[in-house]
């Protein structure tokens, strides 16, 4: 039967002797707390202790394990009688000593055959003169991998070399390096010229037939060449030595190595190939094809074990997550480079020459886009309703605890999720059952470290509304406050997304992984630290909470601590951050130490501050009796992050942040830039959205409306009160500052533009004038014809999207939303904010 659960004390309690489990996680979830450690301790000795046995599972053993009240000894006593042991055979630990050692030397003779072949053979594809010869210890031993030894030159090469366009970055990922650099690799052999690349041809063939979904198909040569002759000098016997690439007379023309403004691009770095003799086709291709399908696994110097093998390089070969978002990416900066070519075409003096194939057509409508805006608007309502059971705003302010939204921000892998993951679990926000299965799964793909890491995904997952979005969010709450996490991807091509999050909060927490050469990485190199914390400081954060990350891993040694915080310092004084607008807290998000309530280790005296936790509810409680009064005085405005179609008919579903003032069920508001004027009938708040009598500013909730035009309504529209007017524009003129840039900008320059949540494709239009930096109101420099890094401006900015206007607000209108980012070629160029609309 089913265990019983006991509400009062948190624990499970037996109802009947007779419990069944169906699973190990029925028995996982019916063990207390205590019992559940303990079993995690026991478990693993148990299972090496019955390696020589056969016929046991892991619910056997943990059941064995509990039945006799966590005494180890009886428990594999009794499972001992009643298992069978394996043969012979099977136990390596029967083997006569000499055997083993036979075995052994057999095995890594093999082994080092095999990867040293393999490094022969990729040294090649990846130019021994970058790799350098290969570090070896005392006995000969490579020092580090082949896989690693790649995959640190690809990293080399896209942080040292300027991108091109259209180039997007591969995941951080090793298995999606390999994978780039392998797509990578065909690219270039399909420029390669015509002349050379019979022999390619045939290896992307047999690739192409079996991988055919995986490897885009290769071009066929114009002139085709004719098959290679083979003489009886050059044949190649089945059983002979497996060639070099050298024996087999190929080489590689690595001048595209050179080339560094496209080095980042080229990954492996092959550009050419030339077959300098002829070779036996069949039995050279064979070989070409399987150490080529070895040196790219990704999986490849790791296991002589065939089934693993192949079933790893099976799942390699499947998209990642990181892949299957990285796809969507390319093809969204693709739809961005596409209008951009169209806005390139067309000169300042006449705009309207947009060519015919750039132009942007409407699905429904052949006709060419016209410069006029396609948009339906409705009847905006011009007075306003009464709310349906008014409370009183000033008692409602009272009795509310002060809420804070905040971003978790910083490098990739400076343990950001897991951070989050932690913060959740020990607040409560999610409980023990959830944790155990996530501990489950993954440690069954060995990567039980990201179990907390996966909290923040469990609850993205479970909440629709993170797709639009591509950020989640997670509300908790402690006795003194309530939060939103907005949880900010920490790769580089997630940036857009990152600005999404970044702009909907109040506060950032910083995450740097403290652990050694890891700072300096996320740091000193092209990192995401950098990018992310220039963009929190443009988009208005209030405050950085610098969670001083993976403190553990240096033995909570304080001088690293005062160095990274020193050097941070200077950044963030560089930057325009002061020094008041700043926190530091040690913290490990994987043990927990600084994070809630669990104390620092002994030796830790040098930190007497408060957790992160408390951290942020002290700025929560700040932020709020500054602030409150204004709530009560200010036009009700709400960004929209989500949009569905309710379950009624004309009803929408909005999720977003309330910008400015409050908003009471029954209250009529107007949606920009259709005008449509909608009923609020419901406001929901919580990640169990649960209905509340009101919403203030800085909330993130649901609204329910009536009346509403869903198919008119999207992400990015601007919500206000009936009375409050908002604009919609195509062309404003604002006060930027440029970032570091590759090449300057230029009127007609095509970019990105991001408002919040709202993301458009934009041009330089004009750029007016050169102003002082500290104060915009001082010109430098009228008749400015380019834009260098580093510099304040006056520039019109106009949006190529022309079907529907946006709907801006002025920074003097609102502080948040008239904040912008302008990126270029997935690279942020310059921040700012709106000065004048429709210049
Ligand atoms: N020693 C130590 N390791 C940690 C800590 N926090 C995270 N890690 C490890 O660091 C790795 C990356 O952690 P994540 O939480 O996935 O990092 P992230 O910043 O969210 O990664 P992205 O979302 O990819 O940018 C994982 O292997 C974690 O187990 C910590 O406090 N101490």
């Amino acid at each position: 039967m089913a265990p019983a659960y006991d509400d009062d004390d948190g624990d499970y309690s037996y109802e009947d002797d007779a419990v069944e489990f169906q699973d190990e996680a029925a028995l996982d979830d019916y063990m207390n707390d205590e019992e559940y450690e303990l079993m995690n301790d026991m478990f693993p000795r148990a299972k090496k202790d019955l390696a020589e046995y056969q016929g046991w599972d892991n619910l056997k053993v943990k059941l064995a394990i509990f039945d006799h009240e966590f005494n180890l000894d009886e428990a594999l006593k009794e499972l001992k009688r009643d298992l069978k042991k394996k043969k012979p055979e099977e136990t390596p630990s029967k083997m006569s000593a000499l055997e083993q050692l036979a075995r052994r030397r057999a095995l890594s003779s093999k082994k080092v055959n095999a990867t040293e072949e393999t490094f022969k053979l990729t040294g090649r594809l990846s130019t021994l003169s970058t790799l350098g010869p290969r570090e070896r210890n005392s006995n000969g031993k490579p020092l580090s991998s082949l896989a690693g030894r790649l995959a640190s030159l690809q990293y080399k090469r896209e942080n040292t070399s300027p991108k091109s366009p259209d180039h997007v970055k591969p995941s951080h990922s090793l298995a999606s390096r390999l994978t780039l650099g392998k797509n990578n690799l065909q690219e270039q052999v399909e420029s390669a010229p015509d002349s050379r690349i019979s022999l390619y041809s045939k290896l992307s063939a047999l690739r192409k037939t079996k991988d055919s979904s995986q490897v885009p198909p290769m071009k066929e040569p114009q002139d085709k060449v004719p098959p290679p002759q083979v003489n009886d000098k050059d044949h190649i016997s089945a059983n002979s030595k497996p060639p070099t690439f050298e024996e087999l007379g190929v080489v590689f023309n690595l001048h595209a190595l050179s080339d560094s403004h496209n080095l980042a691009e080229k990954s492996l770095g092959i550009s050419e190939l030339v077959t300098k003799r002829d070779l036996k086709e069949k039995t050279a291709i064979s070989r070409l094809k399987r150490k080529y399908e070895d040196v790219h696994s990704p999986y490849f110097p790791s296991t002589n074990d065939q089934t693993a093998k192949k079933q790893a390089s099976t799942n390699f070969k499947k998209q990642s997550p990181d892949d299957v978002v990285l796809e969507a990416q390319k093809r969204a900066f693709e739809d961005v480079a596409k209008v951009s070519k169209g806005v390139e075409a067309v000169t300042l003096e006449n705009p309207k020459q947009v060519s015919d194939e750039s132009a942007d057509t409407d699905e429904n409508d052949d006709k060419p886009f016209s410069k006029e805006p396609v948009m339906r608007t409705h009847n905006k309502a011009t007075s306003p309703t009464k709310p349906k059971n008014p409370i009183d705003m000033n008692a409602f302010l009272h009795q509310k605890k002060p809420h804070l939204s905040f971003v978790v921000i910083g490098h990739v892998d400076a343990g950001k999720s897991t951070l989050m993951g932690r913060l959740l679990y020990d607040v409560g926000a999610v409980d023990n059952k959830l944790i155990r299965k996530l501990k489950r799964e993954s440690e069954m793909i060995g990567k039980s470290s990201f179990h907390l890491a996966w909290v923040m995904d469990q609850t993205a997952e479970e909440r629709n509304r993170g797709v639009t979005v591509d950020i989640c969010t997670s509300d908790f709450e402690t006795n003194a406050s309530t939060f939103t996490i907005v949880d900010a991807p920490g790769h580089r091509d997630f940036v857009p997304n990152a600005i999404a999050g970044v702009s909907q909060v109040d506060v950032a927490v910083l995450s740097i992984d403290c652990s050694t050469d890891a700072f300096e990485s996320g740091f000193n190199l092209d990192g995401q630290t950098k990018e992310h914390t220039i963009l929190a400081r443009s988009l208005g954060v209030r405050h950085i909470i610098v969670a001083m990350n993976k403190m553990d891993s240096v033995d909570w040694y304080e001088g690293r601590f005062i160095d990274i915080k020193s050097e941070l310092t200077n950044f963030f004084e560089d930057i325009g951050i002061k020094s008041e607008q700043t926190s530091w807290v040690p913290c490990s998000g994987l043990s927990g130490e600084g994070v809630f309530d669990k104390s620092y280790p002994a030796g830790l005296t040098w930190y007497k501050g408060p957790s992160l936790v408390k951290s942020l509810e002290n700025i929560s409680q700040s932020l709020f009796d500054n602030e409150s009064a204004e709530v009560t005085k200010e036009p009700f405005l709400f960004s929209t992050f989500d949009v569905s179609q309710g379950t009624k008919p004309n009803e929408a579903i909005l999720f977003g942040r309330v910008e400015s003032g409050h908003i009471q069920g029954g209250e009529t508001v107007t949606i920009y830039p259709s005008e449509q004027s909608v009923l609020v009938t419901q406001i929901l708040a919580g990640n169990n959205q649960v209905q509340v009598p009101a919403a203030i500013k800085g909330d993130f909730v649901t609204l329910k409306v009536r009346n509403a035009y869903v198919e008119d309504i999207q992400v990015g529209d601007l919500v206000a009160i009936v009375g409050y007017d908002i604009e919609s524009a195509q062309e404003f003129s604002s006060q930027i500052l440029t970032f570091k840039l590759d090449r300057p900008l230029l009127p007609g320059t095509p970019v990105m533009f991001f408002r919040g949540s709202c993301e458009q494709p934009a041009r330089i239009k004009k750029l007016v004038s050169l102003v002082d930096k500290a104060d915009a109101s001082k010109i430098i420099k009228k008749k400015v014809r380019h834009l260098g890094s580093n510099q304040a401006a006056i520039v019109e900015i106009e949006l190529t999207e022309k079907k529907r206007r946006i709907p801006l607000t002025t920074f003097s209108q609102n502080k948040r939303l008239g904040r912008i980012v302008l990126r270029k070629e997935g690279r942020t160029v310059a921040a700012g904010v709106i000065k004048t609309l429709d210049v």
